[in-house]
């Protein structure tokens, strides 16, 4: 799916309005009427709770004030709020004229604010899409009423006075929905931690927006769901043997954290990989040999990190990270790694902590190699903190550009950037996952597909991270998210990729 820029928005209202020969108040009243199905369902008209539509003058006013005739029409009775505006858009005049005589309309003043006890529905319809500016005067004061109140707010296309995609000034004003129910397409905003606050939980309706526009429009961000998956991963041939999936090698585990090297291993043999060897420091070989006795293990002759890079030649890929440990003799591992291989690599953890400290590696980094940093693994890698969550999306897409490479920013919308910049934010996982040991599990994940050579370097990427979240909402309705431990996502891979797989076609 496509995240369009609030300015490609404006262009695909109007592409459709073209392309069906329709006009805007139409349009607009679809949007409306996909607004009220969505809160029918949730709320009906005889809750008997105080409802307050509060409507701004452009287009998002518009919407309220067709959402509140429909509503009207559907035997709820909300009260209607306007601000004071000087020109108001065609389409909010045109629904202002439509209101039926028996629904109250309001204009707002600061001493006629309504009383909005917690048993009331606010309905936030003053700015989406067209925001242009930190808001002021009467509409500044409004959401410091409807933030005061313990009301459920529900925004229509944005929380007003949140930018699409952009950062607002830090003391701007926004009102806090506990829904935003938007149309059509995902919001860059909502996918940014800094905004969970204003966001809360969203959706999208389809209003219908002309398709062809979207194919066309060039966009930098993607949001991975479902559909976008499909056709990735392709059937297993019937007489593939264990070569076609590839030899992967994972260098993984210290002492103490011996268990990180098998969640990984675990999850790169149920990520279907053909064959595993795992380099493990001697105090690991049995635990491994026993936890994983489908994997081979290389034991290193010291006993507590790994010192040695075994002989490369046999292996489709290599992943090396997790509860490595930074001692020097495994960063010079890591160094004769960067410098020998030949393969795709997938480094995580410990191995972006060392690249992080040691800028002479980062210049080794061969292309197309796939870096799985947590926020923080990230920031010891660019060098810098980030100001803000926009500000670490560009830092993400420089860093890529200029390393050629693949990363995925762990965290809730898990990020991919590609080496040319594009992102790509992934729609599966819960909170279940922020758990130690579920970046292990991703690893070696991502490890299985980038040694099946039938898969690109994107969909290998994108797949893992999208079965990775899918097998942790599929455990969590299990285990409940607290309950969540990183082994229980290992057993849902398998499931959850045969889901994945394309079938045959229909006939
Ligand atoms: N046009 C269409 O065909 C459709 C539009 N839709 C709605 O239209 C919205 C976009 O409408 P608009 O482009 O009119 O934009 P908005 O309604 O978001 O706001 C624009 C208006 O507010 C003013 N404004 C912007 N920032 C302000 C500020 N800080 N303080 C005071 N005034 C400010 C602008 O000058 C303009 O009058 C979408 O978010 C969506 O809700 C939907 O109905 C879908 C179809
Ligand atoms: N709130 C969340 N929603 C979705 N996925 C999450 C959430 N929190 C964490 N995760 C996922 O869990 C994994 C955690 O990885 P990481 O931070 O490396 O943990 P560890 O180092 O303990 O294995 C990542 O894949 C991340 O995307
Ligand atoms: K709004």
């Amino acid at each position: 799916m496509k995240i369009l820029t609030a300015a490609q928005t404006r262009q695909a209202d109007a592409a459709t309005l073209l392309a069906e020969g329709i006009t805007s108040a139409e349009l607009m009243e679809r949007a409306a009427t996909a607004f009220c199905h969505w809160l029918q369902k949730r709320l009906p008209a005889h809750s008997q709770r105080p409802m307050h539509i509060f409507c701004g003058p452009g287009n998002n006013g518009g919407d309220g004030l067709a959402i509140a005739r429909q509503l009207h029409e559907a035997g709820y009775q909300p009260q209607v709020w306007t601000l004071p505006a000087a020109q108001p858009s065609a389409d909010f005049t045109l629904n202002r004229q439509r209101l039926p005589a028996g629904l109250p309309c309001h204009e707002i003043q600061p001493e006629t604010l309504p009383q909005l006890p917690a048993r009331a529905v606010v309905v936030d319809a003053l700015f989406g899409t067209g925001l242009s500016r930190p808001l002021t005067g009467a509409a500044a004061m409004l959401v410091k009423h409807l933030n005061q109140s313990e009301a459920t707010v529900v925004a229509v296309d944005m929380p007003s006075g949140l930018l699409t995609d952009a950062p607002q000034s830090p003391d701007s004003l926004v009102v806090r929905a506990h829904y935003t129910v938007s149309f059509e397409l995902p919001k860059l905003a909502f996918l940014l931690p800094q905004n969970a606050e204003f966001v809360g939980q969203w959706e999208v309706l389809p209003i219908h927006l002309d398709p062809t526009f979207i194919h066309n429009a060039p966009v930098d961000n993607y949001f991975v769901n479902d559909n976008f998956i499909r056709g990735r991963l392709p059937a297993r041939n019937k007489f593939s043997h264990k070569g076609t999936f590839g030899h992967a090698l994972l260098l993984a585990g210290s002492r103490g954290k011996i268990g990180a090297s098998v969640l990984a291993a675990k999850a790169c043999l149920r990520g279907g990989v053909g064959l595993l060897t795992v380099r493990t420091p001697a105090v690991g070989y049995p635990i491994m040999q026993v936890a994983a006795p489908e994997a081979m293990a290389l034991a290193d002759s010291a006993t507590d990190f790994v010192t040695e890079l075994p002989d490369l030649k046999p292996y489709a890929a290599v992943g090396i990270g997790p509860g490595l440990g930074q001692e020097h003799a495994t960063c010079e591992v890591l160094r004769q790694l960067l410098r020998k291989t030949k393969v795709p690599l997938v480094l995580d953890a410990d191995a972006l902590n060392l690249l992080g400290a040691n800028p002479s590696l980062l210049k080794l980094l061969p292309r197309e190699s796939l870096l799985t940093p947590h926020p923080k693994e990230f920031e010891r890698l660019v060098g810098k903190p980030a100001r803000d969550d926009y500000h670490r999306l560009e830092q993400l897409r420089t860093f890529v550009r200029e390393h050629g490479c693949y990363c995925v920013l762990k965290g809730a919308y898990t990020t991919l950037a590609a080496p040319d910049g594009t992102l790509y934010f992934n729609s599966t996982g819960n909170p279940g996952m922020a758990t130690g040991g579920s970046g292990d599990v991703l690893t070696g994940l991502l490890l299985a597909l980038r040694a099946d050579k039938r898969l690109s370097p994107l969909d290998a990427a994108l797949l893992g991270l999208y079965a990775h979240g899918r097998a942790g909402d599929q455990a969590a309705q299990q285990t409940g998210e607290a309950g969540l431990v990183a082994g229980d996502l290992i057993r849902f891979i398998g499931p959850v990729l045969q889901e994945l797989t394309t079938p045959l076609p229909g006939l």
